[in-house]
């Protein structure tokens, strides 16, 4: 019988013998090293990634083998290796940051751990499980890199808005609303005195007038400028699409309605809600709106849950909202929620001064549009324009300014191609306004053979829709 020492001498056998096939069939490289830091096992993953075979390793100093050096290629003592200070504290150890060097002399980027091994509690060395990183750290570098460019151009986003922005106010004034008179003036004021509340704003004017830019500088000069301004043109969906547009729908509320859908009013939380054409809802509509601005709450359709909502509204109409109410077209409830803060803009003929201005602010920025530079206004021609009663307001003085530069050969208005009704009536023949519109009215009918609506129509002709054509005829009682 040969005398076994008390405690026997650990050896590599001590190593897992038993699972070297489970450890043989791993991905991940696995090294055992008993005690001085010598190999006492290698598995094939390990000799594929290292380029070392086993028995050229075993028993040898793996450190000095594939861990000599740092990554930047500067000396590796063992005592600083994580690997072998784990044989010494028996502390495990997760490393990440490291490189394992091939037979070839390339490296390779590793992640690995280090596992102190006992027998019989006592520590007999340590397992390295390392796995090479080369593609996640390359794949880490291009998402830093795409990241690092959609951050470069975020901010060059940023600072093109803030470009185009002060462009914009550099060129239209403070609020984008061209004109130095009286009513403009007024009207600048109330703007100011109104938009930073979170009142209910009502906008009454005729079509063209400048009610959409009136809303829009609410909103700029309001504390919910960061957030979204919403509008909504309520003349342009039915009813029932209305709704669905407004509060937004679950899928399957109905056909056609194949996903859920958010509506403008949750889109416009903490922002700014603009109803256009606000007289165009329907009954249904009105009271669901009613109750809206009194609970700030509504149900998407096809939907029980409750939203709530804070949310600045801005209406805007060119009908006399007091005369739809009257005649029971418009809730007499929702008109008084509504008319909180009335602002009316005023049609153009009545401020005939600003002409010049907004013909000049119109021709800079159309000209930059069309790739025009405007060199000259005639002053007979601006005459001309001040003296035409604009039913179609400053978009029809718009549209005809556009007209203007792509006829102008030499980049000047004279504005000579006007037909012969915008000229002046002379000092004796001087018409009231409304004989004036009135026969401007009808003029346009009888070019059209009086046909209202359509795109060969009266309306098109003069720059309003039809609906407001036929209330204008209707209060100027025009007919054929
Ligand atoms: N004072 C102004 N200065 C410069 N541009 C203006 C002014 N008023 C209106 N405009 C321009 O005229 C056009 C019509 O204005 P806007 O759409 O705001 O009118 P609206 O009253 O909302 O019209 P509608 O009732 O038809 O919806 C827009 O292009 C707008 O920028």
């Amino acid at each position: 019988m040969t005398d076994l020492p008390l405690n026997p001498m650990p050896t590599s056998r001590h190593f897992l013998p038993e699972n070297t096939l489970l450890l043989n069939a791993m991905s991940e490289g696995v090294y055992g090293f008993d005690l001085d830091g010598n190999a006492v096992f290698i598995n094939p993953a390990a000799e594929q990634m290292t380029g070392w075979k086993s028995e050229e390793l075993i028993g040898k100093n793996i450190h000095d083998c594939h861990h000599h050096s740092h990554a930047d290629g500067s000396h590796y003592p063992q005592h600083d290796c994580p690997i072998y200070r784990t044989l010494h504290d028996a502390i495990p150890r997760q490393v990440s940051d490291d490189v394992f060097w091939r037979k070839d002399g390339s490296s390779f980027p590793v992640y690995y751990s280090s596992t102190p091994v006992y027998h019989q509690q006592k520590l007999v060395g340590v397992i390295a499980i390392f796995r090479d990183v080369s593609m996640q750290k390359h794949t880490e570098q291009s998402l830093r890199q795409a990241l690092a460019q959609v951050q470069a151009l975020s901010e060059r986003l940023a600072s093109e808005n803030q470009y185009l922005l002060t462009e914009l106010q550099g060129q239209q004034g403070a609020l984008g609303l061209s004109g130095n008179s009286q009513p403009i003036k007024q009207l600048i004021q109330q703007i100011n005195l109104v938009a930073n509340t979170d009142s209910t704003v009502l906008i009454c004017g005729e079509n063209g007038t400048g009610k959409e830019l009136v809303a829009r500088s609410l909103h700029r000069l309001s504390h919910r400028k960061n957030q979204p301004m919403v509008s909504v043109n309520c003349a342009a969906f039915s009813s029932a699409l209305l709704e669905s547009e407004l509060f937004g729908h679950e899928k399957g509320a109905f056909t056609g309605a194949t996903a859920r859908r958010k509506g403008r009013f949750e889109l416009a939380h903490n922002g700014t809600l603009f109803l256009d054409e606000i007289a165009e809802l329907s009954l249904s509509a009105q009271s669901k709106l009613l109750r809206v601005i009194q609970e700030q709450s509504f149900e998407r359709v096809g939907s029980s849950e409750t939203i709530s909502v804070n949310i600045r509204l801005i209406a805007a109409t060119h009908h006399d909202l007091a005369a739809r109410v009257e005649q029971g077209l418009f809730r007499m409830d929702l008109y008084y929620r509504l008319n909180v803060f009335p602002i009316t803009v005023p049609p153009l003929r009545e401020r005939r001064e600003d002409i010049p201005q907004l013909v000049s602010d119109l021709a800079t920025s159309l000209g930059t549009k069309l790739g025009k530079k405007i060199t000259k206004v005639s002053t007979k021609g601006l005459k001309k324009l001040q003296q035409y009663t604009w039913p179609g307001n400053v978009r029809e003085l718009q549209n005809l300014i556009e007209r203007e530069i792509i006829l102008s050969p030499n980049g000047q208005l004279s504005f000579n191609t006007l037909p012969a009704l915008v000229s002046a009536p002379s000092a004796t023949t001087m018409l009231t306004m409304a004989e004036a519109e009135a026969a401007h009215i009808v003029t346009a009918l009888n070019a059209t053979h009086w046909r209202i609506s359509g795109p060969q129509g009266a309306a098109a002709m003069l720059n309003m829709p039809a609906s407001t054509l036929r209330s204008r005829m209707k209060k100027l009682a025009i007919t054929r």
